[in-house]
């Protein structure tokens, strides 16, 4: 299948060849594009994500693609288990005989008001993209990185506000970010490093089919609101985390960057005019000099 946005990749050609990574999430998306975007540069490249369909259609994409010279292969891993997570690290590096490159992309969540969380729900955000990071790092740092060092990048959220609506996701994603500083430091004697990349709103038509009918409404008021005016791309995303494996981010650790059109310098990307009347709210003082259109 031919490429459909005309380029090959920023980077110079064969910038990875002979380096193996693993892309979780990696059949559909922005994970679609990292892997496309590290094969083109040589590297060899491990799928993984829950559905074997979406994996073995990624698959046959990406070897029609003429322009991807490194290998591809994939493997259905549920990055909540623990055993997926351990056989899919052991699977990459049998195939591959090294890891040099570990993207956690693989998570998501659900739209809902906090109040209507339930345990489970929360747990499953969470267990999906805080602790399958945890796993997939742990067991690619164990099985391999620790003797021979290696980059991981972390697929966040830009949250630093909050995510109002999607409070698991954004307390998950906060904790990965706390998380890869911390592996930072443990693990940079062994000569890993660890970052995270931070989309804004991209669109994937994959991810926004998780949204139903509400999808369309969010992007048509969401666009006005990030400060280049678009949203992102897919390819944008994966230039970032491509650059953050590469030797050229090697005295970058620790760190998030966020990829996101400006969003995160403005706040917060939900309308927020439909949470409700609100003369619940404390005031302290003569509220009485505020002018109605300072009192919604
Ligand atoms: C206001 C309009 C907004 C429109 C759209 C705005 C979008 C803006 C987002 C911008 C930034 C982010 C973008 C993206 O991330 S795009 C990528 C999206 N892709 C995904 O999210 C895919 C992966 N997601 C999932 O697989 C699931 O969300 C989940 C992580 C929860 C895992 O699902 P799983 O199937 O494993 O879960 P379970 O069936 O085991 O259920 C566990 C509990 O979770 C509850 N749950 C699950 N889904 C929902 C839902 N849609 N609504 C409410 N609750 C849900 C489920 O009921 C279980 O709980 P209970 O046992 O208590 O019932
Ligand atoms: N698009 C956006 O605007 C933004 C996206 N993100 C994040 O970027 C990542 C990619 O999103 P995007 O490409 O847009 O959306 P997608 O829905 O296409 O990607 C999510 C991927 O994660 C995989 N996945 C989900 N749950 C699991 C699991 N338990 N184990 C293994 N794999 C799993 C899915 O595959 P499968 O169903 O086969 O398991 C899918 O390939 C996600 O983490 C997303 O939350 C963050 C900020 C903004």
């Amino acid at each position: 299948m031919a490429r459909d946005y005309g380029r090959s990749s920023a980077f110079r050609p064969g910038l990875l060849a002979g380096k193996a990574a693993l892309v979780t999430g990696g059949g559909t998306g922005i994970g679609l594009a990292i892997a496309r975007e590290l094969l083109t540069l040589g590297c060899d490249v491990s799928i993984v994500s829950r559905s074997a369909v979406k994996l073995d259609a990624a698959l046959d994409a990406l070897r029609r693609d003429g322009a991807c010279v490194g290998r591809a292969r994939a493997q259905p891993c549920n990055v909540r288990s623990e055993a997926d997570v351990r056989g899919a690290v052991a699977g990459a590096l049998e195939a591959f005989g090294r890891l040099d490159f570990l993207v956690n992309n693989g998570g998501g969540q659900f739209i809902s008001p906090a109040a209507d969380l339930s345990a489970n729900g929360f747990r499953a955000v969470v267990e999906t993209n805080l602790l399958g990071t945890f796993l997939a790092c742990r067991e690619a740092f164990t099985q391999y990185m620790r003797e021979h060092g290696g980059a991981i990048v972390n697929i966040t959220m830009v949250n630093r506000n909050g995510f109002p609506r999607m409070a698991h996701s954004g307390a998950a994603r906060a904790g990965v970010l706390n998380l890869a500083r911390s592996l930072a430091t443990e693990w940079a004697s062994s000569g890993v490093r660890i970052n995270c990349v931070a989309p804004g709103i991209v669109y994937t038509p994959s991810g926004f089919e998780n949204y139903g009918a509400m999808g369309e409404p969010f992007l048509n008021a969401v666009t006005p609101a990030v400060p280049c005016k678009r949203l992102g791309t897919a390819e944008e995303v994966a230039s970032a985390v491509v650059w953050l494996l590469s030797e050229g981010a090697a005295y970058v650790t620790g760190q998030e960057l966020s990829v996101d059109g400006g969003l995160s310098l403005v706040g917060y990307p939900f309308p927020l005019a439909d949470t409700g009347e609100h003369s619940a709210f404390p005031v302290y003082g003569d509220a009485a000099v505020l002018p109605p259109a300072a009192r919604l």
